[in-house]
């Protein structure tokens, strides 16, 4: 990390002035609302601020008067600061303000410590203070002056993101005019965040503290409950290694599978433990449960660089519910959050989202950090050309993908059993290929806003189809448009690989999700191996190859290339909705730190 942020955490830090650097999160039991505001100030020196946000919130404003001008570079920003507050609005109990935090981008500070320090000396005033500006009236004249964007609907939670235009704003803010001294064209806070991981801490701070990592070791186990594939525990390793090395006592926490019933001896993390002892080289004690007085016990007995594995956190319904008491069970004597777990960092659970609102520090760990930094990385600043691969069986599960990789792509190939309802929506005649009926309007209008933003859509020439789906059926190749009655396609075609081939072949980023056919038959898998031995080269040229999806990952692995990709994501749901553009609760209740780019 580089930039002023940085430097005033870290003078934060050594003066022992937590209180100014640590965000304060207040309880979301149901968010319904989450407003955004960038709101463009004057410089510190030009305080009082804005009547805009003093009509908000005048205790923030006092507050952040006083702090802005301890931390706002004064040559660099003098002109402008942005500061951005966010609201969490319960929206079932009236209107309670649940979490609140202030991005001061200019200053490059995490803010949402400097609102913290504001809002925790005032937080049932600030509660009831938002609350109110933004009951009725306020909220309309706000709404007059800020663009509001509907970013993303769900059933229990709607997010709202208004963006305050600089003109609109300038006007109520009475902004001074522009000096040609600043960086004013630049947009206020958006996409600019990056969450602390540990590495943005001093190593020495975690000597002798007790550090819980939430990490996803939900691996596959046979019959016999060994682990079939230890991925996941080994990416999870560098985190814990940090930790130990730096005399922290880790009490590392995940779920295994989707208990129903409490404790199964099937869902136990115990051949977990067994397989870290041996990867770690020391002694990873499995704790009887994952709260209560043995394991409070278990932790208060751990010393400087030990590694405690709690049991699956899933044997309590209250995980999955995301709790609030279950989450501060699991809080209890922790002096560190830190989310390990990508691949269930898309889940707001009480051990991966909950927890973070009773403990003081919320860090990313190096795996979570690195799958945000290629996946989100790729699609956010892509080098060009640009060539998403996406494949599998669910056209259902990735056309959200799909169109939102359009926006950034060059270049869409599509493989897998999702081809067949683009062909059908073409008129092609498909035998008996898996097509999602209820999806072909769909593809279509895919295929038409391809054509709209000049993104070539590559549909494989030609497929292998089989008369029956299995291991041991007949093979024919043929054209993907002529598919016999009664056969199905369950690869793409030799013509196809080359014409994939083709396509990759100036390819700088290639993002890859899903399988080309069904690999896990050996007949149905050299589409899939083709397309990976082809991204391994682009590799060795240098382009950047991620691959994501559960079963792209294992074909992957199958062709013995993992390590020849630049990233193999961990993450099979969290790395698809992070690809179409959604927040990973997991991830947005981490602390912030805000880079001035
Ligand atoms: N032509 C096909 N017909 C039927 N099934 C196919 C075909 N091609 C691939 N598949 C199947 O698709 C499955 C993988 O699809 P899926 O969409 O789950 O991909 P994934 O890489 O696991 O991604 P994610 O984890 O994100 O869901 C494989 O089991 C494979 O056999
Ligand atoms: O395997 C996964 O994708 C993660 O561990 C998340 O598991 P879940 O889908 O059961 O939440």
């Amino acid at each position: 990390m580089c930039g002023p942020g940085r430097h005033a955490h870290q003078r934060a830090n050594r003066s022992g002035n937590a209180s100014i650097i640590q965000p304060h999160h207040y309880r979301t039991s149901s968010p319904a609302l989450l407003i955004k505001f960038h709101l463009v100030l004057p410089p510190a020196s030009k305080f009082p601020p804005s009547p805009l946000l003093h009509h908000l919130h005048p205790p923030l404003a006092t507050h952040y008067s006083s702090l802005l001008s301890a931390f706002a570079s004064p040559r660099k920003y003098r002109w402008r600061t942005s500061l951005s507050v966010a609201l969490c609005i319960l929206g079932n109990s009236g209107l309670a303000v649940s979490k609140m935090e202030t991005l001061a981008m200019g200053a490059s500070v995490s803010a949402s410590g400097l609102c913290a320090r504001a809002t925790a000396q005032t937080s049932q005033t600030s509660r009831a203070a938002l609350a109110s500006a933004f009951s009725g009236k306020s909220l309309r004249a706000l709404k007059s002056n800020v663009s509001l964007t509907l970013a993303s609907q769900r059933p229990r939670q709607l997010r709202v993101v208004a963006e305050a235009q600089k003109e609109t704003l300038s006007k109520t803010a009475q902004l001074p005019e522009d000096d040609g001294t600043s960086d004013v064209q630049r947009p206020a806070t958006k996409g600019s965040d990056r969450k602390m991981s540990i590495k943005d801490i001093d190593s020495k701070e975690y000597k002798g503290k007790t550090v819980f990592v939430r990490a996803d070791l939900n691996v596959p186990l046979n019959d016999q409950l060994e682990i079939t594939d230890d991925t996941r525990i080994r990416a999870s390793l560098p985190t814990i290694q940090y930790l130990t090395k730096a005399g922290a006592k880790v009490v590392l926490a995940s779920h295994l599978g989707r208990p129903k019933k409490g404790p199964e001896e099937r869902f136990s993390l115990k051949p977990v433990a067994g397989r870290l002892t041996e990867l770690l080289g020391q002694t990873v004690e499995l704790a009887p449960d994952c709260i209560g007085d043995e394991v409070k016990s278990k932790i208060a007995g751990l010393k400087e660089g030990d590694v405690l594995l709690l049991e699956n956190v899933r044997f309590y319904k209250e995980e999955e519910k995301n709790d609030i008491e279950f989450s501060k069970k699991l809080s209890e004597n922790i002096d560190f959050f830190v989310l390990d777990a990508f691949g269930t960092a898309h889940r707001a659970h009480a051990s991966t989202a909950g927890i973070a609102d009773y403990v003081t520090s919320r860090l990313a760990g190096l795996l979570l950090e690195k799958e945000l930094e290629y996946l989100s990385g790729v699609v956010q600043k892509p080098t060009k050309p640009f060539v998403a691969i996406v494949g599998g069986s669910k056209i259902s599960s990735k056309i959200t993908v799909i169109e939102s990789l359009m926006n950034v792509c060059d270049k869409v190939i599509l493989g897998g059993g999702m081809i067949f309802t683009f062909f059908r929506a073409e008129g092609k005649s498909v035998g008996s290929s898996l097509v999602e009926e209820d999806k072909i309007e769909l593809a279509k209008n895919l295929a038409e806003l391809a054509k709209k933003k000049g993104v070539e859509l590559i549909l494989p020439v030609d497929v292998i189809a089989a008369d029956k789906f299995a291991p041991d059926a007949n093979v024919q190749t043929c054209s993907a448009s002529s598919i016999p009655d009664g056969w199905m396609g369950l690869d793409i075609g030799p013509d196809a690989i080359k014409q994939f081939q083709e396509a990759l072949s100036d390819a700088k980023t290639v993002l890859w999700n899903g399988p080309m056919g069904v690999f896990e038959f050996e007949q149905f898998a050299k589409g899939t191996f083709a397309v990976a031995e082809t991204m391994a080269e682009l590799t060795s040229k240098g382009a950047i190859t991620v691959v994501g999806g559960g079963d792209s990952v294992a074909a992957v692995e199958k062709a013995g290339l993992a390590d020849k990709m630049s990233h193999v994501s961990t993450g099979g749901g969290a790395s698809l909705e992070l690809l179409e553009g959604k927040v990973l609760p997991g991830v947005a209740a981490l602390d912030d730190v805000r880079i001035h780019a």
